[in-house]
């Protein structure tokens, strides 16, 4: 957990998942919803309310469950918890950083990483997170995340890491190296820096218009 994980905003982010737990829990109780949602927090509230003393978990546990899946890593709780509270409404579910307090994520549950997010963590990456330096590479990616290699994951992580890594790193240094034997690459005077998120960044105004921003100059 982050060092600034106050009691303070534990507490809030515990009270703020007590409130959409219970409305969840009216909204299913009054029938305008038929169960309390096929997410991970649908599954905890149902074995919140299983008639079984042994399989029934407390409202404590429910909220420090999805404590660990919502607010792990994150700085700032409190627009973590609005966004937390829309997607829950929406029926989606967020996890910033997945370190499970329990020691299983049960089937069917949908889990969103957001490696862009991670890949610009200033806890990691430090306070130039945001600047393009490759040479931050240059002693390796343990060097480079501040020993947090997990806030790494172009290709994900663990036994179903991305079985086309290694083909897809050639490939690219390869292409790169064919090109720039041939090519040099400049900024046009006209471009703007305007970095797109989604999902990926990628330049909102370059490459697209007829009046391309980024200009290629051939040196052959
Ligand atoms: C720059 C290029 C690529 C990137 C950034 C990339 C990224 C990823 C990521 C993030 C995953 C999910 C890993 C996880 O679930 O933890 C993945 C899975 C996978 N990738 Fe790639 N990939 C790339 C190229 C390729 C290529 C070229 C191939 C095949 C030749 C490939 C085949 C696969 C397969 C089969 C999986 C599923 C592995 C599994 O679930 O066991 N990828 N990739």
């Amino acid at each position: 957990m982050t060092s600034n994980w106050t009691g303070l905003r534990k507490k809030y982010a515990i009270d703020s998942i007590k409130r959409i737990v219970k409305k969840r829990e009216d909204k299913a109780m009054n029938g305008e919803e038929e169960s309390f949602g096929s997410d991970f927090l649908g599954l905890l509230l149902k074995a919140h309310h299983d008639t079984n003393d042994i399989q029934r978990i407390s409202v404590d546990d429910l909220a420090d469950e999805c404590k660990s899946f919502y607010f792990v890593r994150q700085e700032n709780t409190v627009s973590v918890t609005r966004r937390v509270e829309k997607d829950v409404r929406l029926g989606k579910l967020i996890v910033p950083f997945i370190i499970p307090s329990s020691d299983y994520i049960p089937a069917k549950v949908e889990l969103i990483i957001p490696s862009l997010a991670l890949h610009h963590e200033p806890e990691s990456w430090g306070q130039d997170a945001q600047l393009f330096k490759p040479e931050r590479f240059s002693d390796g990616v343990a060097k480079a995340t501040n020993n947090n290699i997990a806030t790494f994951l172009p290709f994900g992580m663990g036994p179903r890491i991305c079985v086309g890594l290694n083909f897809a790193t050639i490939e690219a240094k390869i292409a790169l190296s064919m090109i720039l034997q041939r090519y040099s690459f400049t900024l046009s005077p006209g471009y703007v820096h305007m970095p797109l998120k989604h999902m990926t960044l990628s330049p909102q105004h370059a490459w697209s218009s007829s009046n391309a921003t980024l200009t290629v100059n051939c040196e052959d």
